[in-house]
C-alpha cells in the first residue's frame, strides 16, 4: 500500500480498489443540497487524492510517452477522456508525449480507394501508393484530430510527424512470421531520433503529438509501427514511462484465456515468450521491451477503452493493464496474484 510519507511509489501492483461512491448530492432549483453527510465517501476521495500523491510526485517534472492506438480511438467517451487526461498531465507539471497510430482508420481510408490491406507479422504490408495514404490519414486527419480535442480544454497541443525536424530516421525492416523473415514492402524500424523538436515544444509548455512516418537516410519516407516509433522516441527522451494505449486490456499470458492478464511482467520473461505470441501483440509487446531494455523505467499496456484508464494506471498503486518492468532476477509473470 502506498502513502504520501513513502519515499517513492511500490515497485509491485497491489489490488485495493475501492467500492463505488454513493450519489449525496442533488439540486432544489439552483441551490445545492446534501442529503446526508457521507463521511465514508469523503475518507474514500480523500484516499485517492492522497494515494496520487507519490505518483505525482514520480511523474512530476519527468516525460511520460503516451501511445494512443487507432482502436483506442473510436469511441467518442474515451476520445474526449483521453484529451481531459492529457491535459490533467501537463497540468500536473508531467510532460506528455503522444505518439499516435492510426491503423483501422488507415485500412478504411485505403478501403474507400479500393487498395487491400495486408498484415504479416503485426505491419502493415506497405507500398509507395500505400505509404502515401498512411502520410494523408496520420498527418492530415488523425493527429490534426487530437489536436484538435486536447486544444478544446487548452491550446497546448502541436503536431508533427517523424518528418519534421528531423525527428526520426528510419530504416526499411522486415516482419518476422513463423521465425522467418518476410518483405512488408516500405515499412520501417526506427535507427535514430533527434529530440530536438520534442524537447522545443515541451519547454514551451506544448503538448507534442506525433505520426509514425519517418524518412529513410535517403530521404524515402516509411511506414512506421506506432508502438515502434513510441519505444524509440520515450527511449530517446529518457521518459519515465511508456503507456501504450489499446483495445484490449492488457497482455494475455494464455491469448484468449481471459484469466490469463498479466499484471506484471519483466523484461527477461517478456523477450522470452515473444516469439510465441499473436502478430496484432508482437509490435506492441516488443516496444515495451525496447523501451525498459532502453532505459524507460515502466512500460505499460492499458485498455483504450476504458474512460480515464490511463489516470487509473498512472496513480492508483493498482493501476491497469500490463506493466512491463526492467529484467528482474529469478521474477515470474504475475496473473492477478499480488507476488510473494
Ligand atoms: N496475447 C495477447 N494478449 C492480448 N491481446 C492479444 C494477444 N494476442 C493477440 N492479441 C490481439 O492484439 C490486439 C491488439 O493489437 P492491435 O490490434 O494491433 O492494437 P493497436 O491498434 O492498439 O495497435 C488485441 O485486440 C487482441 O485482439
Ligand atoms: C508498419 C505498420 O503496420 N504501420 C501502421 C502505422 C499505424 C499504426 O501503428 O496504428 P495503430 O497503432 O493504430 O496500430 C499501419 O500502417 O497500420
Amino acid at each position: 500500500m502506498s502513502t504520501p510519507q513513502d519515499p517513492s511509489p511500490p515497485d509491485v501492483r497491489v489490488d485495493e480498489t475501492p467500492p463505488e461512491v454513493p450519489a449525496v448530492r442533488r439540486r432544489i432549483g439552483s441551490t445545492r443540497v446534501m442529503r446526508t453527510h457521507d463521511p465514508e465517501g469523503d475518507a474514500r476521495k480523500v484516499a485517492v487524492l492522497t494515494g496520487a500523491l507519490p505518483w505525482l510526485k514520480e511523474f512530476h517534472g519527468n516525460v511520460v510517452v503516451v501511445k494512443y492506438g487507432g482502436h483506442a480511438m473510436v469511441d467518442e467517451e474515451c476520445r474526449r477522456a483521453f484529451a481531459e487526461d492529457m491535459v490533467f498531465l501537463r497540468t500536473c507539471g508531467i510532460l506528455p508525449v503522444v505518439v499516435h497510430g492510426g491503423g483501422p482508420q488507415i485500412s478504411e481510408m485505403l478501403g474507400r480507394l479500393g487498395i487491400p490491406s495486408e498484415f504479416r507479422g503485426g505491419l502493415r504490408v506497405t507500398t509507395e501508393e500505400t505509404v502515401e495514404v498512411v502520410r494523408m490519414v496520420l498527418t492530415g486527419r488523425v493527429g490534426p484530430d487530437i489536436v484538435g480535442l486536447v486544444n478544446q480544454h487548452d491550446p497546448m497541443a502541436v503536431h508533427l510527424s517523424g518528418e519534421d525536424g528531423g525527428l526520426l530516421t528510419a530504416r526499411r525492416t522486415t516482419a518476422v512470421v513463423d521465425g522467418e523473415e518476410v518483405d512488408v514492402g516500405l515499412v520501417g524500424d526506427v535507427i535514430a531520433v533527434d529530440p530536438t523538436p520534442v524537447r522545443a515544444l515541451l519547454d514551451a509548455g506544448h503538448i507534442p503529438v506525433i505520426a509514425s512516418v519517418a524518412p529513410d537516410a535517403d530521404g524515402v519516407v516509411h511506414n512506421v509501427n506506432a508502438d515502434t516509433a513510441a519505444a524509440a522516441v520515450a527511449v530517446a527522451l529518457g521518459a519515465v514511462k511508456l503507456v501504450v494505449l489499446t483495445d484490449v486490456e492488457g497482455l494475455y499470458a494464455d491469448w484468449p484465456d481471459r484469466d490469463s492478464l498479466v499484471q506484471q511482467i519483466d523484461a527477461a520473461e517478456l523477450a522470452d515468450i515473444l516469439p510465441g505470441l499473436d502478430s496484432g501483440m508482437v509490435p506492441k509487446m516488443a516496444a515495451c521491451l525496447r523501451a525498459v531494455e532502453g532505459g524507460v523505467r515502466r512500460a505499460t499496456v492499458v485498455d483504450g477503452r476504458t474512460p480515464h484508464a490511463l489516470l487509473l494506471e498512472m496513480f492508483t498503486t493498482e493501476g491497469t493493464g500490463t506493466m512491463v518492468v526492467p529484467a528482474l532476477p529469478g521474477a515470474q509473470p504475475t496473473t492477478g496474484e499480488e507476488p510473494a
